[in-house]
């Protein structure tokens, strides 16, 4: 009997970012930064800078804790990797000293895979969320450090439409711990995050199978766009990880919120559907979806003739 696939997507990009012109160099494609990781989740921040790489930002760097440096630089020649002042498991209160003198050259941070919970890693978020001319990702425990300190309901951290971005990308867990809304009730957790999204001016990524996207969009609160690829094989560990790469990386390339959140799903969501058929749902693994994101970047393109219609 011949299998059935049902992984296979063929529905387009919500949206396409330009092909590369012959005379491209890595500068045109944004430098991002990834924070995040400490002992015992090094593979997290790694999997999340790999991504951008495969999502095509052109200089990727990692800023974690000290005590992991080598481990995160072992993970792929081309990431650089900064080491940040730790308590030997995680960042240390001054860790965010030296990271915000990195922050100027960056055109998106990531920040929150693997980061774990702690007044350092408390402070990089609180720093991140007041650095509106920078467009940012949060993740993780980025994001459970914001429910514990209840940071929704502080009105510094608003964005307006003249605001970088500011991107969530919370589990359903994840986004109950934020707002309540049970993680088995997806119409709550949705109206959970376009009450927040109208609110902040923040992008939220509700996701799941399907994942959907949640922005304000011309001024208004409350599109909701939900997405069309992904798998079941794809909930397995450090999938999510991935995710804040790829979203991280369009951003740095100069996608809005909205549009950065929407392909970014989309292409990663294509990558688990790539990984499924080359490998197997029960099988497939976070590193498989990174491979297979390096595989189908091109179909967020299009060239010049075909934006033109000609
Ligand atoms: N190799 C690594 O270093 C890895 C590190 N990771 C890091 O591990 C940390 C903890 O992340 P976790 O997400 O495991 O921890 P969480 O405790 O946030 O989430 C797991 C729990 O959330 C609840 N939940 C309810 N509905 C859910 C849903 N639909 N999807 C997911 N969870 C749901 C479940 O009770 C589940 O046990 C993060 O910082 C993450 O980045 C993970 O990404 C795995 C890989
Ligand atoms: N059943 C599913 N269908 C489609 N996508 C899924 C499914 N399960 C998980 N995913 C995707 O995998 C990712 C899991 O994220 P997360 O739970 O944060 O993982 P981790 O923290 O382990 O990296 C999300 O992008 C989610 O949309
Ligand atoms: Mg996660």
């Amino acid at each position: 009997m011949t299998p059935t696939i049902l992984t296979q997507s063929t529905n387009p990009p919500p949206l396409r970012i330009p092909r590369r012109d012959v005379s491209a160099h890595k500068g045109n494609f944004g430098r991002v930064l990834l924070v995040g990781g400490s002992r015992g989740m090094a593979g997290s921040v790694s999997l999340s800078s790999i991504a951008a790489l495969h999502t095509g930002s052109g200089l990727v760097a990692a800023a974690v804790p000290d005590c992991i440096l080598d481990c995160v630089a072992g993970f792929h020649p081309a990431i650089m990797t900064h080491g940040m002042s730790d308590d030997g498991q995680k960042f240390a209160d001054s860790a965010w000293e030296s990271l915000r003198e990195r922050l100027p050259a960056q055109a998106a941070v990531g920040c929150g895979p693997g980061i774990s919970r702690g007044p350092g890693s408390a402070t990089i978020v609180a720093g991140l969320l007041a650095k509106k001319d920078l467009p940012v990702v949060l993740d993780a425990d980025a994001l459970n450090i914001i429910a514990e300190q209840d940071w929704l309901r502080d009105d510094r951290f608003q964005r307006s439409s003249n605001d970088a971005a500011c991107v969530l990308t919370p589990h359903p867990g994840e986004l109950q711990r934020l707002t309540g809304a049970s993680a088995n009730d997806v119409d709550a957790q949705l109206k959970a995050a376009e009450k927040l999204t109208g609110r902040l001016g923040w992008t939220i990524v509700v996701k799941g199978g399907p994942s959907h996207v949640v922005s304000k969009r011309d001024g208004q609160p409350g599109s909701i766009w939900q997405n069309t690829t992904g798998n079941p094989g794809m909930a397995t560990a450090g999938c999510g990880d991935v995710l804040t790469g790829v979203v991280t990386s369009l951003l740095g390339q100069g996608l809005s919120g909205s549009d950065a959140a929407r392909l970014g799903v989309w292409i990663h969501g294509r990558s688990g559907d790539e990984a499924a058929a080359r490998v197997s749902l029960a099988g497939m693994t976070a590193v498989h979806v990174l491979d297979s994101l390096a595989i189908v970047a091109d179909e967020m393109t299009t060239d010049a003739s075909e934006r033109d219609g000609i």
